[in-house]
């Protein structure tokens, strides 16, 4: 981080539903791509259920065991690279059932956080086959506090502004959000972006499972709820430097968080 600046990668993947071990081989060759180059990134993102996709029906039998194979991955990846991971969200199996969950690794390797998704989306019957977290999603990134949300979370702007009301200035948003629902997303991200006056880094997976096609489109959105960097639909590491000093401007500049009325709503 240089100031109040953060190189963030996000890693736009296509997934292979129900088969970890190729999720797994092609989360590797992404995460290597990630880091080649002269900028590195400080903060590598990964989309939504990455390692199983949405293969609901056996995801007691695939999904990873209290993340261990996922997390010995990506705090390796952290450690050898000097980089923080927020590593999309996997489908984590513990005693009690499988959670859509995100860890956090920072530069050292060590877990630094965690976030199970707490709004499950029937119309992907993830009520049928996980369990919903029960606490809400921070971290520390470049220096400044951010939230996380997964995927359908962002339907829920009371929670990005829970989020923002405890000191967060940018939020962070795994996603495997299908086709046909192409301008919700965008829309759904830029409002939360303007309204919260901080960054939104979404990362969204892309290609083909059965039935359903997602469209990529991962966006970084800055406070004033400018799209400073948009992938198109195929795999991609988007890119981009985030001055967390804009937040500080944009909310000056417009006072919304000293305006609100919480008395009457
Ligand atoms: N994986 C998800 O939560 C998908 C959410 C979604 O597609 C939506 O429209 O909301």
């Amino acid at each position: 981080m240089s100031g109040n600046k953060l190189r963030v990668a996000v890693v736009q993947m296509h997934v292979d539903a129900g088969n970890p071990d190729a999720n797994f081989e092609r989360l590797e060759r992404k995460l290597a791509e990630a880091v080649s180059g002269e900028e590195k990134p400080e903060l590598v993102m990964l989309p939504e259920m990455w390692n199983t996709g949405y293969a609901l029906e056996r995801i007691e039998e695939i999904a990873d065991p209290e993340g261990r194979r996922t997390k010995e991955l990506l705090s390796a990846f952290a450690r050898a690279n000097g980089v923080q991971v927020l590593g999309g969200s996997i489908a984590e199996k513990r005693a009690d059932g499988v959670y859509n969950t995100v860890y956090v690794f920072d530069e050292q390797g060590e877990l630094a956080s965690s976030y199970s998704k707490i709004h499950l989306f029937r119309l992907m019957d993830e009520e049928k086959y996980l369990k919903a977290g029960e606490e809400l999603g921070r971290l520390e990134a470049g220096g400044a506090s951010a939230g996380m949300m997964i995927c359908y979370d962002i339907r829920f702007p009371e929670l990005a502004r829970k989020l923002a009301l405890d000191g967060a200035q940018a939020l962070f948003v795994p996603a495997q959000w299908p086709n046909p629902r192409l301008h919700h997303w965008r829309t759904l991200l830029t409002a939360r972006a303007i309204e919260n006056q901080m960054f939104v880094i979404a990362c969204n997976r892309c290609g083909t499972s059965g039935e359903s096609s997602f469209f990529g489109h991962s966006l970084i959105i800055d406070p004033w709820g400018e799209i400073i960097a948009e992938a198109g639909e195929e795999e991609t590491i988007l890119r981009a430097e985030i001055d967390l000093t804009l937040v500080d401007a944009v909310r000056a500049k417009i006072p919304v968080f000293e305006d609100r009325r919480p008395s009457l709503y």
